[in-house]
């Protein structure tokens, strides 16, 4: 069976029928620059010691210190987090940020643990990987299942061990400890700009395109919540539990207002401002989300969601990938052959690492910037790198995915040549 790191790589071979890398390059690209795997010991509430597994993979820094989140998910694996941190350099280099790419993780399931248990846990987990991070090294952030709670616990043990305050060794901490205005929402709002250039591209009009989302967390729901305030239609919803749908638009605020208290998802309707009532709704399963007949579907929550298996049946014409790696490659041939357009998480989810780049520039220079100067910078590098990329794949007809590759590649590639011949010194 194809491993994920395995199927992230294939997509490498398609690349390279547009673009002649040096085997210096694609030697670079085959595996991580440095993995560690840690054992974090844990007292829990009740006096036992629990010891979770942790990761932290450093894949290239050529092009700058490695970044890149850290998830806390009982499946996290050491296969996932390496993908996840090939994916980080192509993204980061994508978008033109001075980074390379990183992931860390965490195999637990977070909602099991107390406050205090996960505070230990954050902070242990730092401990573990301190000797290879630092504001010029490496720089985490938050992915599925952690947030600014959880970076600002971590900014804490980092300065602690350091015994200096470096704020810019983590982002999307609290706004109090340092942490940006903007970053909470920044990857929803950075895939929103890249579906109105989309929009714009193929003359879509938002009032009349209906959306499905797959997973309503931080990245999902603020994309919602931004493409309702921007017309589009959101029909269908889904997390972990399962999914609504409803015939009118539906409302994030609201829903995610319930999700807060209830803990589940329960669909109101949006009318003029406020709840209207409580929709005449169903509930759905995430696959039958997937197969839903909506113009555009959106995939935020996990890995390999759209595969060999249930290809044939996906019915939306657009699909925008917030996710990391919601489609697999064989999916992405099936589904470029049925023409559906899939806009590429290396393009599409880049707003939230694009903000954190800004969070750490703040961070460096102890000068912090208004929220608008903020969202404005984001929508020029998304509008920029996404135009910069429909454009590339119309060219040289390839799919948006491909596009997006040969455009970050490119950067990598040049970067690594530009290194010279010496070999790269050990940070
Ligand atoms: N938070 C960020 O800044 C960024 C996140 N991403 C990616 O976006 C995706 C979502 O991340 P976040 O929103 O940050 O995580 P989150 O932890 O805030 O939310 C995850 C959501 O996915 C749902 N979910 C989990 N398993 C699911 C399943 N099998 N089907 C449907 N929903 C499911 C959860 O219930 C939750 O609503 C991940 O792939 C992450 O790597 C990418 C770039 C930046
Ligand atoms: O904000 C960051 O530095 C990284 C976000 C992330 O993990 C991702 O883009 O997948």
């Amino acid at each position: 069976m194809t491993t994920l790191f395995e199927d992230a790589q294939s997509r490498l071979t398609e690349v390279m029928k547009y673009i002649t890398l040096s085997d210096d390059v694609i030697s670079r690209m085959k595996f991580p620059k440095r993995t560690l795997i840690v054992s974090i010991p844990v007292r829990m509430d009740d006096g036992r010691l629990r010891v979770f597994k942790g990761y932290r993979v450093q894949f290239d820094d050529t092009r700058g210190p490695t970044k890149g989140g850290i998830r806390y998910h009982p499946s996290v694996n050491l296969d996932e987090v390496t993908s996840l941190s090939f994916w980080m350099t192509i993204k980061c280099a994508v978008v033109g940020l001075p980074f390379g790419g990183a992931k860390g993780g965490i195999e637990v399931d977070p909602k099991e643990l107390s406050l205090l248990e996960l505070e230990r846990l954050s902070r242990g987990y730092i401990r573990a990987i301190a000797d290879i991070i630092g504001p010029k090294r490496d720089i985490p952030a938050p992915d599925v299942y952690t947030n600014a709670t959880i970076m600002g616990w971590m900014a804490d043990e980092y300065n602690q061990i350091m015994r200096e305050q470096l704020p810019a060794v983590i982002t999307g901490k609290p706004i109090h400890l340092n942490g940006s205005l903007g970053r909470e929402a920044a990857t929803g709002r950075g895939a929103l700009f890249v579906l109105l250039q989309w929009a714009k591209f193929k003359n879509l009009i938002p009032e009349q395109t209906t959306i499905a989302v797959q997973g309503f967390g931080n990245a999902g729901f603020h994309f919602a919540k931004l493409a309702t305030q921007a017309g589009f239609k959101i029909i269908a919803l889904s997390d972990s539990k399962g999914g609504i749908i409803s015939n009118d638009s539906l409302d994030p605020q609201l829903i995610m207002n319930h999700k807060q208290t209830e803990k589940t998802l329960k669909a109101m309707l949006y009318c003029e401002g406020t709840v209207c009532e409580e929709a005449e709704f169903e509930t759905i399963s995430n696959e039958q989300l997937l197969e839903l007949n909506v113009d555009i579907l959106v995939l935020a929550a996990l890995e390999n969601q759209i595969t060999e298996h249930n290809a044939a049946n996906i019915k939306a014409k657009h699909i925008l990938e917030i996710a990391n790696g919601p489609i697999n490659a064989a999916a992405d041939e099936l589904l470029n052959q049925r023409g559906v357009s899939v806009l590429p998480d290396v393009l599409v989810n880049a707003g939230g690492v694009t903000v954190s780049y800004f969070e750490w520039v703040q961070n460096r220079a102890g000068f912090y910037w208004e929220e608008s100067e903020i969202n404005h910078r984001l929508q020029n590098v998304m509008d920029k790198e996404a135009v910069n990329i429909f454009n590339l794949a119309q060219k040289n007809n390839t799919s948006l995915r491909t596009a997006a590759y040969l455009h970050g590649i490119n950067r990598i590639s040049g970067a690594m040549t530009e290194h010279g011949t010496h070999e790269h010194f050990q940070k």
